[in-house]
This record gives structure tokens, sequence and C-alpha cells, in this order.
């Protein structure tokens, strides 16, 4: 149906099934579409949660852009794509955005599954320009390509991978725009050099001078190849459709606009918050206030903090870095005490962790708080920088496991194979808030070389908190009920779920022990022999992917030829299932792995082996049977 043919009362947002249908629309009427957008955003966000400010930051940039590029010949990506919810709405999805983040609703982020109009998904910042580089030049190689738009914000141009891809672009000179979405913000104000470069090049505009040029100041991107435009406000529908427009006409090779907008502009209660409402839980319009969910007790992130400010209390060689996260790991609370031990070094996870290795190399006590999914895009200076030079660095590794609406891109689901197997780290996973005091406080007094320890987003329970971690025994776990048919052998706060399960399956007659492992490296070798020893069947836990502790009992079982059938063992990982879905939020709390999870597990496996009830074998012999020597007949 074509757009002209509904009544004119229609509001134009209903009209647009498509963004080929914003060509048919006069600028006046694009205008419009501009203000029911914004609206619509402020309502779907007020209903969902989600990432609201930046978002209504790009409203005339997403209109714009729609409106002069023709998606999805022509390719739009997203950097982050946190942002993307305007352009969701206005690429065939405004109905389905009412689930957003649920199951079997948009990701929170572009994905390519979901659309044509995203032809790369994003979440993890920075990869915009290398992504838009790659089809720019599969277009020269004769794909069926038109142009590629990278829409990039501030706080993502700070990353080293942005600046790889400039320097290709501008180098190889290649037809491609990207438009810097300079809000002057990341998730909290932005830190750096470039923050600095881009705010002298916007302050005519920022400062209400009309043309806003900043002739005065070669930008950075002129040196590096690109055309550079702007700075223009990004609000300027107008001025905006005129300029993309024109660049469209005569671009002939990178280009980049720089576009001055506000996160989240047009919503009072966004504007006016210290953070621009970045991320939200469902709110009230009218006041801004959100929703609060039932918290158990402090966060862990919150615990964390605390205990690295216990620590750097009494030691001042006790820094903290963060990559841009300063508000979600906690850094922020440790910056009030210690604002010059405190560095955010912006989104740039490799050059924090080189900088922790240089930092522990000078003598300092680093704590390199990044989340774990995040952790990911600095693997090989943990490796290169970190491992292999045996140094003290501390990774504080937040978001651990399944973090929830943010979904598949941000589960902490890796950690712990990716660390566990390096040469000298020491690997620990908090099972309570307690527990992550205590490992706070390990990890500030281990000079031995890298440990890290990790914890998941959610709440502890706040109870009985000590003022202050205690030392922990390094590769010791500890048993906290007894039991003996079976042994569950935690790994991190699924500790929890096993005392859960260990109530249901003794109401089932199963006896249960259930151990904390405390740590994946140096493994505990004693408590797992004693656990396979006296038990029927050895259950490991942990909210990580197979391939990491789990996968490591087993190696050091096998290796001791102690897989020979007499104590069964399982191991219970993160299916790829649960990590590869959008785990929504109603997912999250069945999604991880609990009580229920485990209780079927041991059931089934006694029942399948035939082990229920018997008593323990408990071998006394004088040493373990070699691998492969003459089973012991058990059954
Ligand atoms: C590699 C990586 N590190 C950290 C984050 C967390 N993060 C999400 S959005 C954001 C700030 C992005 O700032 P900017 O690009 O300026 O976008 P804005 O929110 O201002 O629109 C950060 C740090 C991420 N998504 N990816
Ligand atoms: C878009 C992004 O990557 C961050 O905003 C992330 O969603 C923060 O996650 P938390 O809400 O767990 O801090
Ligand atoms: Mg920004």
């Amino acid at each position: 149906m074509s757009l002209l043919s509904v009544s004119s009362t229609t509001p134009l947002l209903d009209r647009v099934r498509d963004p080929s249908d914003l060509r048919v629309l006069s600028d006046d009427e694009l205008l419009c579409l501009a203000g029911e957008l914004r609206s619509e955003t402020i309502n779907l966000v007020s209903e969902t949660g989600g990432h609201l400010g930046s978002s209504l930051g790009v409203i005339e940039l997403t209109v714009a852009i729609h409106a002069v590029f023709d998606t999805p010949r022509d390719k739009l990506i997203w950097d982050v794509g946190h942002q993307c919810y305007p352009h969701k709405l206005l690429t065939g999805r405004r109905a389905a955005m009412r689930a957003l983040r649920k199951k079997g609703g948009p990701s929170g982020f572009t994905r390519r599954t979901e659309s044509e109009h995203d032809p790369f998904g994003a979440a993890h910042s920075s990869t915009s320009i290398s992504a838009g580089l790659g089809f720019a030049v599969a277009r020269d190689f004769g794909a069926d390509i038109g142009d590629v738009v990278c829409v990039i914000g501030d706080g993502a141009m700070s990353a080293g991978m942005a600046f790889e891809a400039i320097n290709n672009a501008g180098a190889l000179g290649r037809r491609i725009y990207v438009i810097l979405n300079d809000n002057a913000m990341s998730i909290s104000p932005p830190t750096g050099a470039l923050s600095t470069h881009l705010g002298k090049l916007a302050a005519p505009l920022r400062s209400g001078q009309e043309d806003g040029s900043s002739a005065a100041i070669t930008s950075l991107f002129e040196q590096l190849g690109f055309s550079y435009h702007g700075p223009v406000d990004g609000h300027d529908l107008k001025g905006l459709l005129a300029t993309l427009r024109g660049l469209r006409q005569d671009a002939d090779g990178p280009v980049l606009l720089h576009a001055v907008t506000r996160k989240g502009a047009g919503y009072v209660h966004a504007e006016q918050a210290a953070d621009k409402l970045h991320g939200v839980t469902p709110f009230d319009i009218a006041t801004g206030a959100q929703a609060k969910p039932r918290a158990t007790g402090p966060s862990f992130t919150k615990v964390f903090a605390n205990a690295l400010i216990a620590e750097a209390e009494c030691d001042p060689r006790i820094v903290a870095i963060t990559a841009a996260m300063a508000g979600g790991t906690g850094i922020d609370m440790f910056a009030r005490a210690f604002p010059e031990r405190s560095f955010d070094v912006g989104i740039a996870e490799q050059h924090a962790v080189t900088f922790a290795a240089g930092l522990a190399a000078g003598g300092m006590r680093p704590f390199c708080t990044i989340y774990s999914t995040f952790l990911q895009r600095a693997y090989d200076q943990i490796v290169h920088d970190v491992a292999l030079q045996g140094l003290p660095v501390r990774f504080a590794i937040d978001r651990a496991g399944l973090v929830g609406a943010d979904g598949p891109t941000h589960a902490g689901a890796f950690d712990i194979g990716y660390l566990a197997n390096l040469p000298g780290f020491t690997v620990m996973a908090a099972s309570d808030d307690t527990e992550l005091m205590h490992m706070v406080a390990t990890a500030a007094a281990h000079d031995a070389g890298p440990i890290a320890f990790r914890y998941p987003r959610g709440e502890g329970s706040g109870i009985d908190l000590p003022a202050k971690g205690s030392i922990l025994p390094i590769g010791r776990g500890r048993v906290v009920e007894t039991g003996s048919t079976v042994a569950l052998l935690s790994f991190g706060t699924r500790l929890g779920q096993c005392l859960a399960a260990r109530q249901s399956l003794a109401e089932r007659g199963i006896s249960v022990t259930v151990a904390d492992a405390r740590f994946a490296k140096p493994l505990d070798t004693a408590l797992i022999d004693e656990l396979v020893s006296n038990h029927r069947l050895l259950v490991t836990i942990e909210e990580g992917a197979t391939g990491g502790f789990g996968a490591l009992v087993l190696h050091y079982l096998a290796g001791r030829g102690m897989l020979d059938g007499r104590c069964g063992v399982r191991t219970m990982t993160l299916p790829d299932s649960f990590i590869a879905q959008a785990a929504p939020d109603e997912m999250y709390a069945t999604a991880r792995l609990n009580a229920d999870h485990i209780e079927q597990l041991v059931v089934g496996t006694l029942a399948r082996t035939g082990r229920e009830g018997q008593p323990p074998l408990s071998y006394t012999g004088p040493e373990r049977p070699s691998p492969g020597s003459r089973r012991i007949a058990a059954e």
C-alpha cells in the first residue's frame, strides 16, 4: 500500500511500513515523523526498559539517514547498537518491539538474523567501521551493495579498534560514510584526549555559533585520509537532510560527518540525568521514576567495590582500572575514595590490560576491573603481556555468567575456559558476597602471578559481611555440607542452588555432599580425590560454557585414572542454547543452572547407573590404580 494512499489524519509512523516510505515524505513530514518517533521510543522503553538515552540522541539522525540512503541495499551499521531502537521502529519491527529483549522478541542490539536492515550485529563497541569497510570493499569487488554508513558514538570512537579501521579506511580510500555521533557522553562522561579534541571541534557549535565550522582546528580524521564535515547539529533534521544529500552526491572516498547530539534529547528526565538514562528499567514517563527490581541485598558490584576500598586503605600499591564502565563495575565508588589511584581508560580493554601489566611490572597492585564479556576483547594482552610474563595483575571479572536482557553478546560465559588454561594463572569464583570479599583480599595479597576472580550480575545476601575479607589458601576448596552418595562440587554462585538441590534430593533419600571449589586453577585435587573416593556420583556445576571448571576436573581425574566407573562424574555447564539465545529477563531465572536442573541430572544419572541408594565405595588402597589398570568390579 502506497504511503500516500492512507488518510493524512493517520500518524506518519503508522504509515511507515518500510524505510523506503520515508523517501516519499516531504522534509516537513519527516520533521513530524521524527517527533512521533521520539514519543514512540519514550513510550516503548517506559514499558520495556532498555537503552533509552542513546536512542533518543539519534532520532533525527535515524530519520535523515533512512530518508537519504536506501537500506537494505545501502548498509547502515550502528556501532554498539544500543541506540538502534528508532531504527528498528522504522524497519518493520514496530509491533515486535513491544517484546524488546524478551523471549522471542527483538534483541536490544542490531542482529543480522532479525532484519535485512541490520547488515551487521553489534553490542560490543567499535566494530562498525571495520565491518563497514568490509562491505565497501566487497561492493568494489562487485557485490550488490550500495553505500555504507557507519554510525559510531564518541565513546565507541575511543577504542583502538575504531582507529585501526579509520587508519585502514583512510589509506584504502574507498567510499564509506562514518557518522560520528558526538554527544560528549559514553555511559558516563567520556575520558581521554580524543574527547578533548572532539570538544574543541564541537565547541563553536555547542556554544551556539551559527555555522559551527571549526576551521581553526584540523580534525584528526582529515589527517588520516577522511574528508571531515562538520560539526553539524545532529538534531537539525533539515540541515542533516541537506548535508547527507550533498555528501551522497559528491563523496568519492571516506567521509566523516561529525554530528553533535545530546544523549537523551527530547525527554527532560533523560537530559537532566547524570547518565542521560543510558540504561533503564520500566519507568513512569511523567516523573522518570524507574521500577526498582526487588533486591535481596547489596549488588556483588558494590560488595566488590567496598572490599577493594578496604584493601586499598591499607595498601597504597592498589590501583583500579576500568574501561569506560566505572558505574557498572563500582570503580566510580573506588574513584571517589582514591581519585588518584583510579583510571578510566575509555572503551579500551586491550590497553587496560597491558596498562595494568605495566603497573604490575612497576611494582603496583593493579585491579583490572572488566565485565567478563568485554574482557574477551583483550585476550592476547592477557596471554602475551600478563600470563607469559607472570605479572601479578588482578582481574576482577564482573557480570560472569548469564546477564539476562542484554543477551548472548553480553553473556559472561567463557572466562573460566579462557583464563584457566593459561600458565601461572590463579582463577577463582566467589560463591557468595562474603567469599567475594575474601577473594578481593586474596587477590590483593597475591604477587606470585596473575589472579582472577569472577562474580555475577545481581545481588548477594548482604548477611554478616565482614569489614574486610580474609586471605584464602590458594588452591583450597571447602566442604559446605556433608553427605554420602552424591557430591556436588560448585564453582561460583551456583552453590546456593546446589544447597537447595541437596535439600530436595534428601527428600528422595539421596544423601548429598556440597562443596565449594573456590578455585578452578589451581584445582584442589585433595578435595576432588576425597569426593570421588567417597561418593557414587560427582557433579561439577559452574555458570559458564563447557570447557571450563568441569573440564579441568575431568582432565585431572582422567590423568589419575580415576574415571574408572567407580564414581560417576558429570559436569553441569551452560548449554550453548542458554548462551546463544537472547536470554531475556523472564528466562534469566530459569536459563541459569538451578536446583531443578541439578536434581534432574542427579536423579537421572543415579537411576541410569543403578547407583541410587548403594553404600559409597570408599577406596582405601595404598595408591590409585595406574591409568588403564584392571577395573575394580564395583557393580
Ligand atoms: C567492547 C565494549 N566495551 C564496553 C561496552 C559497554 N558500553 C556500551 S555503550 C558504551 C558507551 C558508548 O558510548 P558512545 O559510543 O558515545 O554511545 P552513546 O551511548 O553516547 O550513544 C559502553 C562503554 C561495550 N558495549 N563494548
Ligand atoms: C550497551 C552496553 O553494553 C552496556 O550498557 C551494558 O548493557 C551494561 O550492562 P549492565 O546493565 O549489566 O551494566
Ligand atoms: Mg556518546
